[in-house]
């Protein structure tokens, strides 16, 4: 009998599969009537499959670099992958981000904007508003999704920083992890920053160690693991394209690169950050990134200029600048490495390069003088100028947890005023972007002005891949794609701009970008965390960006009426979006509880652990910090010499950690790697079983105060020794809690380095308790 007809749904029937719901239906197999399979014919498989001829797409992320940083911008740090990539493809000096990394990150991955994915600040300070929950609603599938869901291929390497504080631990849920927000594969790190040289990785969802080589950095790491995939996915399905998602940890904090690509720029920044300001834009003119009549924005006055500072700061301050421009160009060459690897399969021609030269301006996290160790901010520590000078020879190395001074961050915002946190200045907002596309983009080596925000990078991918935006997802309708394709300006640079309303707002600081206009008000400083103006106190100003690049001349006493247009329209945005009600607190909203957001440990006080629970991040463990605490850990003690970690937390740069060193207990407590405060056994353990206990009972009376630690064994105090004082907020965004061994670097010193500090004696169990939070 011939085969009965195959089944038809309306867009099959119309000659083309329908992807504007995915999964991409499925037709319903047919039925047989015929006994003998000889005399029937199969049905054509089903398979998904991208468009023919869609594009590979790689987006390449940098961390915390701004406009003036990279050399395709005019900037003193050399790109030349990026300027490579420029020449072959289009330089975009309009395009923005929303000043900070998650929210960036995720309207990077979504094409909606940072409220609309719920991500209106990074993820340690969500709270209980709708636009600010930190969890990606189901009503957002990312760019990822929609891709593998269309027959790409998907991987994810680096930075991640987009999964619910709350979400990290073993018990998730993993909704919100790489690999179930539409990546195939990942290869990085899920929080905001790591060390560089001992960093926290995840594959997948398993927390694997770095590989054994010499001289390891972790840029490289990824890179080798980005290239080492694409190859192999090249290799097994040459007809199925990828998707690469690369944001090496790079140039965030810790500024950790390799001393000699610090030393490439011995001396070149002796000049000094107004110099390096003045210098950048005039080479900027020149390349016509900016237009001609571009002013240099004032320095904010709380800055100091570099020819009233000491020569001992001026040393400290050039070497901080030499090691943060080594590690961009560091990880501009890693990128080329990985852009060669397509070049060498022959993919890089039919390959959408997206090249995003910053999440958001360049830092000024690090202060006046910089930071010897970035946790220091975290934790609202001044690190003074004189403890910095005697460490700039090993500035970037694995001894330091490094940050620049505010300064640069300046500088390398060129020609604006402000930076990173600031969404009410393009010194925040404004990045340098690249996208090349041998097979898409006709005329290589041109700029493209149009105004474009990191929300139109997903419709843009889409519709080069040929692909409509699906209206469902994995069964949730979604919730509209709030960017604008920038396809309409591949092919044309002076066509009209399209996108061309946009709200800003970051911790209060907002503006509103709208047909050429820009009003905004600067609420607080990157560096202001306390006794901040009310939002009603704010001043607005206006600026017509058309004429004024950098922003420096406010229009308010002649533009009243615009002004008040733009802010209405700022505030009917700002609802529309979710971006109300504006929370500007900044240390509060680091604690779950006064950010109103969930704490897996919520209100319990007590935490038992077992051996083999390691890796435990942060935000996922019992908080110990501004209160009184007990570790009782229940061993069996080989005979033979004991030794290495019983219980810690954190790292060199701070933490704890309970432990035995040459067959005796001790405590080490380290605050931010300027002081150890040490309480240790004189005795060694006896063979058998052991229970070790550790009492800190808090001083009070306040945050990040001392106390006094008691170590006990079997119940009988064995040392006793004052805490001096403690870190109030964070131990480390990269460095867990270890049962039974100190992960990546240690605590405590003496007892080895990783693998080295595992306890070499047997746990039953370690019981940690807390007291009231004081
Ligand atoms: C550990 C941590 C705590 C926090 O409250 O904010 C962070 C912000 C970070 O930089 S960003 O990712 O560029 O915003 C990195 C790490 C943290």
């Amino acid at each position: 009998a011939p085969p009965s007809p195959p089944p038809t749904t309306p867009a099959a029937a119309a000659g083309g599969i329908d992807r504007t719901a995915l999964p991409i239906a499925e037709p319903a197999p047919q039925r047989y009537t015929e006994l003998d399979a000889r005399n029937a014919k199969a049905p054509e498989r089903f398979t998904v499959s991208a468009p023919k001829g869609a594009p590979n797409v790689v987006i390449v992320l940098i961390d915390d670099v701004g406009f003036g940083g990279p050399s395709t911008f005019g900037g003193p740090i050399r790109t030349p992958t990026m300027d490579t990539l420029a020449q072959g493809g289009l330089r975009f000096n309009n395009f923005h981000t929303t000043a900070l990394c998650s929210p960036t990150r995720n309207a990077l991955k979504t094409g909606r904007n940072h409220h609309t994915v719920n991500t209106g600040s990074i993820m340690e300070t969500a709270t209980a508003f709708p636009g600010n929950t930190g969890q990606n609603p189901n009503s957002v599938a990312p760019l990822a999704e929609m891709l593998r869901l269309n027959g790409y291929s998907t991987g994810a390497f680096g930075k991640w920083h987009e999964t619910a504080a709350w979400e990290t631990s073993v018990s998730g849920p993993f909704d919100r992890w790489p690999t179930h927000q539409g990546f195939d594969r990942f290869y990085g790190f899920i929080g905001g920053e790591t060390d560089q040289w001992y960093p926290l990785i995840y594959d997948g969802l398993i927390k694997v160690e770095p590989p054994k080589m010499e001289n390891y950095h972790f840029t490289v790491d990824m890179t080798n693991q980005a290239i080492n995939w694409v190859k192999a996915q090249q290799s097994m399905t040459p007809d199925k394209p990828f998707f690469v998602y690369y944001a090496p940890g790079a140039t965030h904090a810790p500024h950790h690169v390799p001393k000699e690509w610090a030393d490439r720029y011995k001396g070149q920044f002796d000049k000094g950050w107004d110099q390096v300001r003045i210098e950048t834009l005039e080479r900027q003119k020149k390349l016509g990134v900016v237009p001609a009549n571009t002013q240099l924005a004032p320095r904010p006055k709380e800055l100091a200029a570099w020819d009233s500072l000491p020569a001992d700061q001026r040393r400290l301050f050039a070497r901080q600048a030499e090691v943060f421009a080594g590690f961009l160009e560091h990880t501009d060459n890693e990128i080329g490495r990985f852009q060669q690897a397509l070049a060498d399969i022959g993919e890089l021609d039919n390959t959408v390069f997206i090249y995003i030269a910053g999440d958001n301006g360049t830092s000024a996290e690090g202060g006046f003088v910089g930071m010897y160790n970035e946790m220091t901010y975290f934790n609202g520590v001044a690190e003074k100028v004189e403890d910095l000078i005697p460490l700039i020879d090993k500035w970037g190395s694995p001894e330091t947890f490094p940050h620049m001074s505010a300064g640069w961050a300046v500088a390398f915002d060129t020609p604006f005023s402000w930076t990173k946190q600031v969404a009410s200045d393009f010194g925040g907002t404004r990045n340098g972007m690249v996208i090349h596309w041998p097979q898409g983009i006709k005329q290589p080596g041109s700029l493209r002005n149009q105004f474009s925000h990191v929300i139109d990078i997903a419709p843009t991918i889409l519709e080069a891949a040929g692909l409509p935006e699906p209206k469902s997802v994995n069964g949730v309708v979604q919730t509209p794609i709030e960017g604008t394709s920038l396809l309409y300006a591949f092919k044309d640079a002076n066509a009209p701009e399209r996108h061309t309303t946009q709200y800003f707002e970051m911790f209060g600081n907002r503006a509103i970008y709208s047909g050429g206009w820009f009003a905004r008000t600067i609420h607080r400083a990157p560096w202001q965390t306390t006794n901040l103006p009310p939002l009603t106190a704010d001043v607005w100003e206006i600026y017509d960006v058309r004429s004024d690049f950098s922003l420096t001349k406010n229009l308010a006493a002649d533009q009243g009426a615009k002004l008040k247009e733009m802010q209405a329209l700022f505030m009917k945005e700002a609802e529309k979006y979710h971006v109300l009600p504006i929370d500007d607190r900044t240390i509060e909203r680091t604690n779950a509880a006064l950010a109103g957001r969930p704490d897996v440990l919520g209100t319990r006080t007590s935490l038992t652990l077992y051996e083999g629970m390691q890796g435990m991040l942060e935000n996922t463990f019992m908080n110990i910090k501004n209160r009184s605490s007990k570790i009782t850990a229940e061993l069996q003690i080989p005979t033979g010499r004991v030794s290495g970690a019983i219980l810690s937390q954190g790292g060199r740069f701070g933490g704890w950690s309970l432990y035995v060193k040459d067959g005796r207990p001790a405590y080490t407590y380290n605050f931010l790697g300027m002081a150890r405060y040490t309480v240790a056994s004189p005795q060694a353990l006896p063979p058998g079983p052991v229970t070790i206990t550790l009492d800190f009972v808090y001083d009070g009376g306040g945050v990040g105060k001392g106390g006094k630690a008691t170590l006990m064994v079997n119940g009988k105090a064995v040392a006793e020794g004052r805490i001096e004082k403690t870190q109030p907020n964070i131990f480390s965004a990269d460095e867990t809690a270890d049962v039974g061994i100190d992960n990546q670097t240690p605590v405590a010193e003496g007892i080895g380095i990783g693998a080295e500090t595992r306890f070499t004696g047997h746990i039953n169990k370690v019981t940690l308790d807390v007291g009231p939070a004081k």
